[in-house]
């Protein structure tokens, strides 16, 4: 028997323009809960635009995004106090989430090997630092939805490594996952791949084996 579920994320007809310039125009986009999904496209198509748009951290002159839980979302930008330790960034999230523990805090710092930074104020942090900060911040709440632009920009390899573990983790527990990327090789790791151009985008099943196929 198959349940019908309520997909993770649906952003439908999204349009956006900076004056004259319409970058987002009717984008259509839905994922379904444990979907990994990349926005692909040229340097400037407008992938951050949608993401912002989807986040809710920019309005959007026409259209429509529907949740399916909780959205957790890391800008290509680190928003970080710089006169705050990474340990009081932990700490003010978490009650801004009303955590009652630093448990998932800790595994995150842990996983992503920045724990002797603790103690370091944002603005001390290295930029591969402070992205896996920015990071942090965005899964501390456990969100059903994560949209990601970019999020390793700056990580070494061994960080890029652990970032899509932590990936894969989310996957198997079902989060819907929105990447933006620009990494070719890195393509096959999607379950679909969502292109965008001219305002618009076009969704393809990505080539790797469907682990969800049937299930
Ligand atoms: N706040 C803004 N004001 C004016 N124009 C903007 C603003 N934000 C984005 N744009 C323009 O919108 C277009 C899309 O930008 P956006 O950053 O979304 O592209 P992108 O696909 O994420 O690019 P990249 O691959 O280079 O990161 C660009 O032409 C950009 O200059």
């Amino acid at each position: 028997m198959t349940t019908e579920r309520e997909p993770a994320l649906v952003a439908r007809d999204i349009h956006k323009a900076f004056g004259k310039h319409q970058v987002l125009r009717g984008a259509d986009l839905t994922v379904e809960p444990g979907q990994l999904v990349a926005v692909v496209g040229e340097n400037g198509s407008g992938k951050s635009t949608l993401l912002k748009a989807v986040a809710g951290t920019l309005a959007v002159d026409r259209g429509e995004v529907r949740l399916g839980g909780e959205l957790g979302y890391c800008p290509q930008d680190p928003v970080l106090n710089f006169n705050l330790t990474v340990d009081q960034h932990l700490q003010y999230f978490a009650a801004a989430h009303k955590l009652s523990s630093l448990e998932r805090a800790d595994e995150l710092v842990e996983l992503l090997g920045y724990e002797k930074y603790r103690e370091t104020a944002a603005g001390d942090l290295s930029g591969g630092t402070r992205q896996k900060l920015n990071l942090t911040l965005a899964l501390l709440h456990d969100p059903d939805v994560l949209l990601l632009d970019e999020p390793y920009q700056g990580f070494d390899w061994e960080t890029y490594l652990r970032f899509w573990d932590l990936v894969d983790q989310l996957h198997e527990r079902d989060k819907a996952v929105v990447v933006i990327t620009h990494l070719v090789f890195e393509q096959e790791r999607f379950d679909v791949l969502a292109d965008l151009a001219e305002g618009r985008l076009t969704p393809r099943k990505a080539a790797k084996e469907h682990s969800h196929a049937g299930a």
